[in-house]
């Protein structure tokens, strides 16, 4: 089975092309091939099918095997998969996910997409509730992106433990089909420093629909207006919120690391 590795902003995902045939067991797969130790590693596994809504289907698994709703750095990388690998000319691309169409528009440089824009729809906030997480009081707002998550402004987020709150977040019982977790510190009005604790994968370097959940929050509580900079441990997105059509846009940078041969029998 033939793969890509690719990522954005550091947040990694094992691509195969399964427009023509697809492995079997995709949840085992992707817990095998994530493994960072034993496999080729990565935050996940993401499969490109075809599809009758759109030009391209995606499904994205976490590493622990769970399927997502949605990716934002991996929907900007299949993107790039698709264009790279003649799978299509078009620099406007339709990807149907869990969480619905998605329109892609790819920027091509030298023939490579290097990165997109995605029309991410429109986020489902909910009202901001408090948590009780390892014996302490957080404030918490829910905002869907298609998938879950819930947003927490701290002052100071860089000496956070989370592998120790991460999981009490991820599994809290507010949370039936649990959820990622951003936790957010507000620079100025344009600049938000965020990290993430995923929904089975744990804490990763982005998540792109994160950073539009964070903006979303943000603009709600006043903290931001309605465009930011979200910086992530691997890098910046651009993130937008239309006050037209009241859809999300996040931009930001798509990258293969390598290409590879996983075999079938392992
Ligand atoms: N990193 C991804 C999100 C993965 C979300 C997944 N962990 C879930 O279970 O919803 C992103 O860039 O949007």
């Amino acid at each position: 089975m033939r793969f890509t590795k690719m990522q954005g902003l550091g947040n990694d995902y094992v691509y195969v092309d399964c427009t023509q045939r697809a492995p079997e067991d995709l949840p085992e797969l992707a817990r095998r091939i994530s493994d960072r130790h034993f496999g080729v590693g990565s935050d996940g596994l993401i499969c490109i099918f075809p599809s009758e809504k759109a030009d391209f289907r995606m499904r994205m698994f976490n590493a622990d095997g769970s399927e997502g709703e949605m990716c934002g750095n991996g929907i900007r990388c299949v993107g790039k998969f698709v264009y790279d690998h003649g799978l299509t000319d078009q620099t406007t691309v339709r990807v149907e996910t869990l969480a619905g169409v998605k329109i892609l528009r790819l920027q091509v440089e030298r023939g490579q997409v290097v990165s997109a824009t995605v029309d991410m729809g429109l986020p489902v906030p909910q009202e901001p509730r408090t948590l009780q997480i390892m014996g302490r009081p957080y404030q918490a707002r829910p905002v869907s992106m298609g998938n879950p998550h819930a947003v927490v402004f701290l002052d100071q987020i860089d000496a956070l433990d989370l592998p120790a709150i991460g999981p009490a977040f991820e599994n809290h019982p507010s949370f039936p089909n649990r959820t990622n977790t951003e936790f957010v510190e507000v620079l100025d009005e344009t600049h938000l420093k965020m990290r993430v604790w995923e929904r089975g994968s744990g804490e990763t370097l982005a998540c792109g629909t994160g950073a539009c959940a964070t903006l979303v929050a943000a603009a709600l509580a006043g903290k931001a207006g309605r465009k930011a900079t979200i910086h992530l441990l691997g890098g910046d997105l651009s993130v937008a919120w239309s006050e037209e059509d009241g859809h999300v846009y996040m931009t930001g940078p798509a990258v293969t690391v390598f290409e590879g041969e996983w075999p079938e029998d392992r």
